[in-house]
């Protein structure tokens, strides 16, 4: 069945949770004892209304305690799809939590309170979700309840909204009314909004049409390891285990592993427990050569004529996500797709305004949660592509050498 990943982003109390609590609700995803228990505590709490918000807060209490879980991943489904929420906290200091949920969804959901309007947060969610190349946004305005229905007060919200996101690159936007309290427009229709012409919230999650997002086109298949069992029995076994991150493999392909340059066919794909005649994004697969070449972890297999970019030099958008700033000649370690290196911060060129979206050059550091666009140069060769065109191999990760810890994410221009 086809699956869709959404993030969802909101400053506190925007009711993601009550949100989430509803669709799992509405979808049936929800058990009777779990909703009895949350029926009797949102009693006890002496609510005249059950608080959905209960349901999701168990793991996010846990969540803010540490700094170990960052995303919270959620399932349910309806008959026509399933779905992956990634619900991220909303406090600006989760920004890399954010970050890092929305770095793989389809669609990003931010929600504001109509009593409020836009936030900075939800400038900067939108900010974060159209560089992470999201392809579509819906804005849901919550509690509308608390705003007698008004369309003048959504009209302003949503009028505001699309032209922020007009400056930024979000090919399909959506805005829709709602109150995840009560349920408007969430599965269904609400009747408290006659002037509301669209879709409800869950109709249009189950209906975006994503299967044109996937990136087909250009084979990058970045090499995990090499598989080469000790065992009598497959000792002439050779594979390359991973991921592909993109494009279409078949057996009798012709192919090219970087940085090598070598060329060879593909003799055949295997999963753990049967041969297959295709892979694609997002299949974990191994992959066998006729020819018997040196290929190892962080290699790349592409089509010769079809190559991603290698260089030392990264020139990329960056999200600082600590509180120690980025600055100019400071020592780093990278991780893309499967290559670990080191790289040295040549400059930052610009720093990104994120309520203005103006390009601030006369700042050379970035700050926690700052954006912008930032030059790199790396021990060892990269093989990427402009993120443009690949999520995948154009994105990285730096890494605190001395701590281990995340401390950026880079889109690659
Ligand atoms: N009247 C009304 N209240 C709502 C609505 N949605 C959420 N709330 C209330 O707003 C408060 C915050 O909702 P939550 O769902 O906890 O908000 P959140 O965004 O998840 O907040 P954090 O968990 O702190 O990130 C709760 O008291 C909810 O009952 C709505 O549509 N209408």
């Amino acid at each position: 069945m086809d699956l869709l990943r959404f993030a969802t982003a909101g400053s506190v109390d925007d009711g993601k949770s009550t949100l989430i609590g509803r669709l799992l609700l509405d979808s049936k995803s929800i058990f009777e004892d779990q909703l009895e228990a949350v029926e009797a505590t949102s009693r006890t709490k002496g609510y005249d209304y059950t608080d959905l918000a209960l349901l999701t807060d168990g793991l996010r209490s846990e969540r803010e305690q540490g700094i170990t879980i960052d995303v919270a991943y959620r399932y349910f489904a309806t008959p026509k799809r399933k779905f992956i929420i990634a619900d991220t906290p909303g406090h600006v200091q989760y920004t890399r939590n954010m970050v890092t949920g929305a770095s793989t969804a389809d669609l990003g959901l931010v929600l504001v309170d109509a009593r409020q309007g836009l936030t900075e947060q939800s400038r900067r969610h939108a900010v974060i979700l159209s560089l992470l190349r999201v392809r579509h946004l819906v804005l849901a305005v919550n509690k509308m309840d608390l705003v007698d229905f008004d369309r003048a007060t959504f009209e302003r919200i949503r009028d505001e909204f699309a032209a922020f996101t007009a400056r930024l690159n979000v090919p399909d936007l959506t805005v829709i009314p709602i109150s995840a309290l009560q349920g408007d427009n969430v599965v269904t229709r609400s009747e408290n909004m006659p002037w509301y012409d669209g879709s409800s919230l869950l109709h249009h999650l189950e209906n975006v049409h994503i299967a044109a997002d996937r990136e087909l086109r250009d084979v990058r298949f970045p090499v995990q390891y090499v598989v080469r069992p000790k065992s009598d029995e497959y000792h002439d076994y050779r594979g390359y285990a991973g991921q592909v991150a993109s494009g279409v493999l078949k057996p009798g392909d012709e192919v090219m592993v970087l940085p090598s340059g070598l060329t060879s066919r593909i003799a055949g794909i295997d999963l753990f427990d049967r041969e297959i005649e295709e892979a694609y994004p997002p299949m974990s697969v191994v992959v066998r050569l006729e020819d018997d070449l040196d290929v190892s972890r962080g290699d790349m297999i592409c089509r010769p004529h079809n190559q991603p970019d290698q260089s030392q030099d990264v020139d990329a958008m960056v999200c600082w996500m600590t509180k120690e700033p980025l600055r100019p000649r400071q020592k780093l370690a990278i991780k893309h797709t499967t290559r670990s290196a080191r790289a040295v911060v040549k400059d930052v060129q610009y720093r990104l305004d994120i309520n203005t979206l103006h390009r601030d050059a006369d700042t050379h550091e970035l700050g926690l949660n700052e954006i912008g666009r930032v030059r790199l140069r790396t021990t060892q060769q990269l093989l990427t592509d402009p993120y443009e065109q690949n999520r995948v191999t154009g994105s990285f990760i730096l890494i605190d050498e001395a701590t281990g810890v995340t401390v950026g994410a880079g889109m690659i221009n």
